[in-house]
């Protein structure tokens, strides 16, 4: 199992946040402030020039940046070494469900479980959403091919094919 965090900021809708209800079985771990994400870790930033791939399957955890898309701002961690894109994956969840690459954070962090290999776990961390099967569904084409791909060029090619 590959630890999971989020950095909450509180600017999303609290009823609808993925994040709390993987704290709550305790699949994530919640982190207040930016300084208490591990410096190592995957961290999931749209804005990033590196797309997530079978590559990073040892870094050490994962992380989303949970706030709201309305103030993401990723100033604070455009240092950081291992912030990661994801490719052209489209959302399941009820506010965004057909948008492409504008995922919940349960959406992109089980996307980056499954291109790194861990199938069970991307799974696991969907099944307590009503919607959450689905998102492995309705990309199952494209998640098995990056899941395949060697590194993060081959998953940008390959995306083209669903674009
Ligand atoms: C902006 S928050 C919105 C959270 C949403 N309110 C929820 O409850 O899940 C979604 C976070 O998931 C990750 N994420 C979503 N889509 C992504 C993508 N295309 N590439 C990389 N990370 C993504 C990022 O960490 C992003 O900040």
């Amino acid at each position: 199992m590959i630890p999971l965090y989020a950095y909450r900021d509180d600017t999303c809708d609290p009823r609808k946040c993925t994040v709390k209800k993987l704290a709550r079985r305790g699949l994530l771990r919640i982190a207040t402030s930016i300084a208490k994400i591990p410096r190592q870790t995957l961290l999931l930033d749209p804005t990033a020039e590196q797309a997530v791939s079978p590559a990073d399957q040892n870094l050490p955890s994962i992380t989303a940046l949970d706030c709201s898309w309305e103030v993401l701002d990723t100033g604070a961690v455009a240092s950081w070494r291992n912030r990661r894109a994801l490719p052209f994956l489209v959302a399941a969840n009820p506010v965004n469900f057909g948008r492409p690459f504008r995922l919940t954070s349960v959406e992109a962090l089980a996307a980056t479980l499954y291109i790194i290999g861990e199938k069970e776990q991307a799974h696991d961390i969907l099944a307590p959403f009503g919607w959450g099967l689905r998102f492995l569904e309705v990309n199952a084409d494209p998640l098995e091919d990056y899941s395949q791909a060697k590194d993060s060029a081959e998953v940008v090619a390959l995306q083209a094919l669903y674009m």
